[in-house]
C-alpha cells in the first residue's frame, strides 16, 4: 500500500491541465535535423501525453487546456476524443494563437532534441475564466505541468486549479517539466515552480529540474535533502528521476524507494518522463507499494522510448505487464 488516499466517490479518476501541442518526429532518423526530409505527426505535449497514458490504462481521465482554432487544434480534440479523454475543459483559442509544434530530432538513441516552435502559443492563453471548477472537483488526481507557468494567464489558471484542487480534496500532482525555450528568466521560473511545489502533494522532476529550483539555495547536498525541503509544505512522495539510472522516491516517513529500470531498444529518448508518470501515477492508484508503481512507470517508459512516438506508444495495462514478464524472462535486452 502507499499512504496517498485518493477520494473513490469522484467521478473521474485523473485530469491534467497544461500544453497540448504537435509532435513533429523526424522520419529520418540517427542523422541531425538538416538531414531530415519528412516527419511523423502525432499529438504531444507533456500533460498531453501523460493524460493519453492514463486513459491508455484505463483511468477515466480528462484535460484542461486551450488548442488553436486551426486543423492542428481540431487533430488534437480529435484525437484525445477517440483515446476516450473528456475535452469538455479544453476551449479553443479565438485570437489567431497557433499550436506549438515539437520538431524532434534523433541523432542517435542517445543524442536527441527538440526544436520548440512556441510564438503565440494557444496553450499559454489558457485564462483562469476559463477553467471550471466543477470540472476539477470530480477528479481524484489533478497533475500541473511546470511549462503552463512559463506566461499569464496559463500560469494564473494554473494556480487557480491548483486552489480548485487543494478546496475539493484531490491528490495533486507537480510534473516539474522544465522547458528553457518557454522561459525568459531561469530566476522567475524558479520563483514559479517553487510556488507551485509548494501546493503539491506529489513532485515529479529530473536532478537538472530540481537544480533549477534550487538555484536560490545553492548547491543542494543530495537528493534526499532535495526531497525533504518540500515535506515541509504538502509534499507526502517526491521522486527524483535520472534517466538510465532509473529513479528513487521519498516519502513524508524518511523511507526511500530506488525505481526498477528494464531493458530498451532505445529510438528516442524523450517520451520517458511522461510514460514514467503515467505509469507510476496507475500503479499509485490502484494502491500498489511505491517501488511496484515505479518499475511499472519503468517499463512504460522503456517501452516508449522504444517506440519512434510517444503519445502513440503509450501502453496498455497488459503491454507493460507483458514487457515486464519478458524482460524478466530474458526475451528483451538492452541494445
Ligand atoms: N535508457 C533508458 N533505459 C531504461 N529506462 C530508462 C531509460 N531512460 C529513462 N528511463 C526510465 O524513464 C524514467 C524517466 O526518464 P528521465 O529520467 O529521462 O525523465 P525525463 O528527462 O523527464 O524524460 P523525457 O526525456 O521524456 O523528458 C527513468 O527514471 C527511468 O526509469
Ligand atoms: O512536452 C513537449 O512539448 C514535448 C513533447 O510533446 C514530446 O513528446 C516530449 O518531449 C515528451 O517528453
Amino acid at each position: 500500500m502507499n499512504a496517498l488516499k485518493f477520494n473513490e466517490t469522484k467521478s473521474m479518476d485523473f485530469i491534467a491541465i497544461g500544453r497540448l501541442c504537435i509532435d513533429l518526429n523526424a522520419n529520418e532518423i540517427n542523422r541531425p535535423m538538416e538531414e531530415t526530409m519528412t516527419f511523423t505527426k502525432y499529438v504531444g505535449g507533456s500533460p498531453a501525453n501523460i493524460t493519453i497514458g492514463m486513459a491508455r490504462m484505463g483511468m477515466k481521465a480528462g484535460f484542461i487546456g486551450k488548442v488553436a482554432n486551426d486543423q492542428m487544434g481540431r487533430f488534437i480534440v480529435d484525437y484525445l476524443q477517440k483515446n476516450q479523454i473528456d475535452t469538455s475543459n479544453v476551449v479553443t483559442d479565438q485570437t489567431g494563437a497557433l499550436t506549438g509544434l515539437a520538431f524532434t530530432e534523433i541523432k542517435s538513441p542517445t543524442d536527441c532534441s527538440i526544436l520548440m516552435y512556441r510564438e503565440n502559443a494557444a496553450d499559454l492563453k489558457l485564462a483562469p475564466s476559463e477553467v471550471l471548477e466543477e470540472y476539477v472537483a470530480q477528479s481524484k488526481v489533478v497533475l500541473i505541468s511546470g511549462t503552463a507557468l512559463a506566461q499569464s494567464p496559463s500560469r494564473e489558471a494554473v494556480f487557480l486549479t491548483l486552489d480548485y484542487a487543494r478546496k475539493h480534496g484531490a491528490i495533486i500532482v507537480f510534473d516539474i517539466d522544465y522547458r528553457p525555450y518557454t522561459w525568459t528568466s531561469r530566476e522567475e521560473t524558479a520563483v514559479y515552480y517553487n510556488l507551485a511545489a509548494e501546493k503539491c502533494d506529489v513532485i515529479i522532476g529530473t536532478r537538472e529540474e530540481f537544480d533549477m529550483m534550487e538555484r536560490f539555495e545553492g548547491n543542494v547536498t543530495n537528493d534526499g535533502a532535495t526531497a525533504g525541503k518540500w515535506f515541509d509544505y504538502q509534499a507526502q512522495i517526491v521522486v527524483i528521476k535520472h534517466g538510465k539510472d532509473g529513479s528513487i522516491a521519498y516519502t513524508k516517513d524518511g523511507e526511500s524507494h530506488k525505481g526498477a529500470i528494464f531493458p530498451a531498444k532505445v529510438i528516442k529518448t524523450f517520451g520517458a518522463g511522461d510514460s514514467y508518470a503515467a505509469g507510476f501515477l496507475y500503479g499509485l492508484m490502484q494502491g500498489w507499494e511505491i517501488s511496484e508503481s515505479m518499475a511499472f512507470g519503468g517499463a512504460a517508459a522503456s517501452i516508449v522510448i522504444s517506440s519512434h512516438s510517444c503519445s502513440d506508444a503509450m501502453p496498455t495495462v497488459d503491454q507493460v505487464k507483458t514487457y515486464i514478464d519478458r524482460c524478466n524472462n530474458g526475451e528483451i535486452v538492452s541494445s
